[in-house]
């Protein structure tokens, strides 16, 4: 028996929600360009929860659940009000509040596959109302309704900042939901599929995806690079930047991927969506500096921009807040973990792999006062 760090190509399950041969990434199937070009976030939830687009009826219907579950209780909003609003991280908050939406769900741990749906249904329409509401009240301002008319990532930019958005920044906002909902046997899925394959329920297996996607090895790398950016703050300093970083062995983030060794096939959409945000804003130096690094580190790594890279930019252009980037990948993300839970559920067995002792052996018992 031998250890493979990292589980590092091993094939943990079969999955039909999507998949990543030859670099080449699909939800059910459909190419991951196909869809960021056309779909709505909408239709790829529907997409990853049932196999197939749905039909304009069947579009409709889930909207319309969408917004008729989008409010949260009362009692965990009066919790968030309770939260050490200002010193915690987003992240934290929300791996929090969907653990409490959990107390206040009566068929939490109903396990038939009706009741699953619906808790599916219910846990997608209320995460982007708990991440806007948090936002809002460590700015001591009011959460504010979803509207029932606007769509997912509308609605999203409406309870963020109280104003209808506009329709680049909505569909720009789109695409990233698009870009980010599944990504085959990751991290946070993993771990969500782990937790419920125990057949525990399914706040819980969000509730530990969030704890895992939070982590800047994974989900909160787009955070980290907003960091770096930031830090770095000029064209002209991005050369000398990256050169002491590759000299001190030091990671850039937003670069390198498990899986991905020729490029993430994601990242090209959100470099020219940053392209474009960032000449409407006119601050084109996020989106300057970005390129730069990728040159000067595509070329002296060879190790490639992810999702994460040039989404740091798009959010920062959407005018969001540089720690909720790793709510918002959770946002979309959730979409992916139901739909991975459910196809868990729906083929159970414990997961349970081994490990390889590396301990010392042959231990005798001494007594306490002979230590
Ligand atoms: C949504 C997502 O989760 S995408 C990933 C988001 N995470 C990041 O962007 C953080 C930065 N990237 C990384 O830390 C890694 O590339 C990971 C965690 C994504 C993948 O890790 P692994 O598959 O374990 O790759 P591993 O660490 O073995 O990398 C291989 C080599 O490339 C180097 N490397 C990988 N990524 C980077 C990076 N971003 N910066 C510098 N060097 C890197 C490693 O140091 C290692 O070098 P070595 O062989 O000299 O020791
Ligand atoms: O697949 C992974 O290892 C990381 C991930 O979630 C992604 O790239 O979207």
């Amino acid at each position: 028996m031998s250890a493979t760090r990292g589980l590092e190509g091993i094939v943990a399950t079969t999955s039909s929600v999507s998949s990543i041969i030859d670099s080449t990434l699909t939800y059910q199937g459909y190419e991951i360009d196909d869809l960021a070009d056309h779909a709505s976030f909408e239709e790829v939830i529907f997409l990853l929860w049932n196999g197939r687009l749905p039909k304009e009826a069947e579009l409709n219907e889930l909207k319309g659940q969408l917004a008729e579950h989008a409010a949260i209780p009362n009692e965990v909003i009066e919790q968030m009000k309770s939260y050490p609003l200002k010193d915690i991280h987003p992240m934290a908050a929300l791996r929090t509040a969907i653990s409490s939406l959990g107390l206040y769900d009566e068929d939490a741990d109903v396990m038939e596959e009706s009741a699953n749906r619906l808790k599916a249904l219910k846990l997608q329409a209320k995460i982007p109302t708990i991440v806007t509401a948090f936002s809002r009240l460590r700015e001591g301002k009011d959460p504010i309704a979803p509207k029932k008319d606007l769509s997912f990532a509308a609605n999203f930019l409406y309870m963020l900042k109280g104003e209808d958005p506009d329709e680049i920044s909505v569909d720009a906002f789109n695409k990233a939901l698009v870009l980010h909902a599944d990504h085959e046997l990751n991290a946070s899925t993993f771990t969500a599929r782990v937790c419920v394959a125990t057949l525990s329920d399914v706040y819980s297996g969000i509730t530990a995806a969030i704890g895992a996607l939070k982590g800047p090895l994974h989900g909160g790398a787009n955070e980290a690079v907003m960091k770096m950016l930031t830090e770095i703050d000029t064209v002209e300093n991005v050369e000398p930047f990256v050169r002491k970083a590759i000299d001190n062995k030091e990671k850039i983030m937003g670069f390198g991927h498990r899986v991905y060794k020729n490029g993430d096939p994601r990242a090209k959409h959100l470099k020219e969506m940053s392209k474009r945000l960032t000449e409407i804003t006119g601050e084109k130096k996020w989106y300057e500096m970005s390129v730069k690094i990728d040159e000067i580190f595509t070329a002296e790594k060879g190790i490639l921009p992810n999702v994460d890279f040039y989404s740091a930019s798009v959010y920062h252009s959407l005018g969001i807040d540089h720690d909720l980037f790793t709510p918002i990948f959770a946002v979309s993300r959730t979409s992916g973990w139901l739909a991975h839970i459910l196809e868990q559920y729906s083929n159970n067995r414990l997961i349970r792999p081994r490990a390889e002792y590396n301990g010392p052996n042959k231990q005798v018992y001494i007594p306490l006062e002979k230590r």
